[in-house]
């Protein structure tokens, strides 16, 4: 096996490593347009020029001055030390007019870059149609360092463009020291001093780039730091630090994980500066006691004369110190480097996780879904064209033995799964907790790809189609909706980003989400923002926030999507509303196949059919009657769910059932499991949930 000169000489592969990420950086500027770099380098070079023009010209001064004072105020001598003077002022002042331009240049050069790194960064974390990749660690560190330093701007990939275009001011400098040393003194002296300085500069970065390494190997001990950093100042866990005190625990949490974080960090640093800072700084002192001495030799012999001897006295001193630590480059360049590697990573994590969109595949003709029985009670907006970009119409949609297990997990979620959901109707999907139901969701929606088996549509695999086509005749709201910061109008409105316009239809979403007079009560009706953050904003309760989600699905049906999902869509609605659920938005999408996920039995039981979920398969199926007939598990929860009830209920309660009590333990008590009073208010007894099954005693 041949050994590459990199790793036989790991000092080449350092240098080659640094190459490469310096590149990669100088790659980037374009991003900035061409304008701002050039006024960058432009005003980079000249602050480069500005300080030897300033030691030149002072030490010319020094040189001017005894001829100045000998042949007094009038004579041509005086006129020049004048004019030495006023130059060296300009300079002066030129320098430091150009370190604040510097500072205005870099900072348009890193905001333009990091723009485009941060809509890189969102295109890579939204390219894969499959939200697997996200699962990954490894994947989910390199993104979390990158968007973090993006986010922060100080050590940016924009930050590490400005820094190298701001190096240029540092090393022009000490070219320029060195060339005036060279010119006026000595060209070995001049080398001698680069050298020197060169090397100071290598140890100093090589410390800075061995101490960046080391945050590349700790971002889940950051992430655990700002994981608690968030929780304490955020609002979310606001309620339940306060009620439950957690402060203390907070804080320890907070201090071991800012120890953790800090320990390797500060070990490392000892390590990397403190012997290397010694060995450089004695080799400086050498450079720079020999070449005073050579020129303190060269002095007594008058082979100088003042003005020499001031410019390489001033250049000698300058360019030693630039051996030092540059604030606006160093840390810039270095982190800066190492965060666009993470992007860089991240994407070609991406790229290789991701399966190939089959993009040139046909799309297949679905099979078109039959008829509603009924006319919908939200009224279909005009479709916009049915050509090639119209959603397709959903068949019966099959699981076909399909099985999945996430990744990093032994066992599997399903195994050969088999299961129908029949178009047009509406089909309930219940199991325990870790059942599988909302991965059964993710399957379908095509977040995650089945290990085996396959999703058909109408008969045709579902995978054939471009995802987006796909996911365009999906409506989904997940258990974990989100609550955007938007208006009211909005919220809807995203569920059909295309149809925002509509508005008559985001009205239609809201009504028949129960929503619409709550929303019109607002202060600006439905263009009030929602949220307690946002000027005029206002926050709903988590149940109006339900109600919303499910307009936003509602909205997203009107708008061409033929299968609805709704997972634990009467999590957080009252007894009341969850009993209404059926009438007033089961019944408003009727003829939309629909995908109704619950552990609520009164949610559940009035679905055309029901499918329980248990040990990664279907382990019962059909409707209520024939369910409890059968007397199998989904009979059991129900009797559970019944037997509550009846401890709970008290002796003689109201007759027509309007002292509270689940409609669906009322239907289960009085042999009618289809038939109930969906206006009956429930009372203290609430509903059993479908997973969290209680002994009837
Ligand atoms: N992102 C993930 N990575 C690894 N395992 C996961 C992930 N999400 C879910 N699981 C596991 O997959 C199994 C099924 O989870 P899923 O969320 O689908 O269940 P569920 O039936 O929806 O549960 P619940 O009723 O509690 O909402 C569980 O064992 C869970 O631990």
């Amino acid at each position: 096996m041949t050994v590459d000169g990199p790793e036989r000489f790991p000092a080449l592969g350092v240098l080659r490593r640094t190459a490469v990420d310096r590149w990669r950086i100088v790659r980037l500027l374009p991003r900035a347009g061409w304008a701002a770099v050039t006024a960058a380098v432009v005003n980079n070079v000249l602050l480069a020029a500005a300080p030897v023009l300033f030691i030149v010209m002072t030490s010319l001064l020094v040189g001017r001055l005894p001829a100045a004072v000998r042949d007094g105020v009038d004579s041509p001598a005086f006129g020049r030390l004048v004019t030495a003077f006023v130059v060296a002022a300009a300079a002066l002042s030129a320098q430091q007019l150009l370190a604040q331009l510097q500072l205005t240049t870099g900072l348009l050069v890193q905001r333009r870059v990091d723009g485009w790194v941060a809509d890189e960064l969102m295109a890579a974390a939204l390219s894969s149609p499959s939200m697997e990749p996200l699962d990954d660690r490894a994947l989910t560190d390199r993104l979390s360092e990158a968007s973090r330093e993006v986010e922060q701007g100080i050590q940016s990939p924009g930050a590490a463009c400005a820094g190298m275009l701001a190096l240029l001011a540092r090393y022009g400098q000490l070219t320029g020291y060195a060339v005036v040393v060279g010119v006026v003194f000595s060209w070995l002296a001049g080398v001698g001093l680069l050298a020197a300085v060169l090397a100071f500069r290598h140890g100093q970065r090589g410390g800075l780039r061995k101490y960046a390494a080391i945050y590349g190997t700790i971002v889940a001990r950051v992430r655990r730091l700002t994981y608690f950093r968030s929780v304490a100042t955020g609002r979310p866990a606001a309620k339940e630090i306060r009620v439950f005190g957690l402060l203390p625990w907070l804080r320890e949490q907070y201090a071991a994980a800012y120890l953790d974080w800090m320990r390797p960090v500060w070990a490392e640093r000892r390590r990397v500066y403190l012997r290397p800072y010694f060995g450089y700084t004695a080799l400086g002192l050498v450079v720079l006691v020999a070449v005073l001495a050579a020129l303190g030799v060269a002095g007594g012999q008058r082979d100088v004369d003042l003005t020499r001897l001031a410019l390489v006295i001033q250049a000698v001193l300058a360019a030693i110190q630039l051996g030092e630590f540059y604030p606006e480059a160093d840390v810039q360049t270095q982190f800066g480097m190492n965060a666009y590697r993470a992007v860089d990573e991240f994407r070609a994590g991406m790229r290789a996780r991701s399966a190939p969109a089959p993009a040139s595949a046909p799309a297949p003709a679905l099979v078109p879904a039959p008829a509603p029985a009924s006319a919908p009670a939200l009224p279909p907006a005009p479709r916009t064209g049915g050509g090639p970009g119209a959603p397709p119409a959903a068949g019966p949609i099959r699981f076909e033995a399909v099985s999945y297990r996430y990744p990093h997990r032994s066992a599997p979620v399903f195994t050969d799964l088999d299961l129908t959901l029949p178009p047009g109707r509406c089909t309930a999907i219940v199991g325990l907790n870790g059942a599988g139901k909302t991965t059964l969701v993710k399957l379908l929606a095509r977040l995650a790809t089945p290990t085996s088996g396959r999703i058909t549509a109408g008969g045709q695999p579902v995978d054939a189609l471009p995802v987006a086509r796909w996911r365009g005749n999906l409506a989904v709201i997940f258990q974990d909706y989100l609550r955007y910061e938007a208006s009211a109008a909005d919220n809807i409105a995203l569920g059909a980003a295309g149809h925002a316009g509509d508005l008559a239809g985001i009205r239609a979403a809201a009504e028949a989400a129960g929503i619409l007079d709550t929303l019109d009560a607002l202060p600006q009706g439905l263009d009030t923002p929602l949220s307690g953050q946002l000027r005029g904003g206002v926050d709903l309760s988590g149940g109006q926030w339900q109600r919303l989600a499910i307009a936003r699905a509602l909205f997203a049906v009107r708008h061409g999507a033929s299968v609805l999902v709704l997972d634990e869509p009467t999590a957080s609605l009252d007894v009341r509303a969850e009993a209404r659920f059926f009438d007033e938005i089961i019944a408003a999408t009727a003829g939309v196949t629909t995908v109704l996920i619950s552990h609520r039995f009164a949610t559940v039981r009035r679905a055309d059919h029901i499918v329980v979920l248990a040990e990664g398969r279907v382990a019962e199926q059909g409707s209520h009657d024939e369910l409890l007939r059968h007397g199998g598990r989904y009979a059991r929860l129900f009797e559970l769910q019944a037997a509550r009830f009846l401890d709970d209920r008290p002796d003689g309660g109201d007759p027509d059932g309007r002292d509270g009590g689940d409609p669906a333990a009322v239907a289960g008590r009085d042999g009618d499991p289809a038939g109930d009073d969906p206006d009956r208010p429930d009372g203290d007894g609430g509903p059993v949930e479908i997973g969290q099954e209680r002994s009837p005693g």
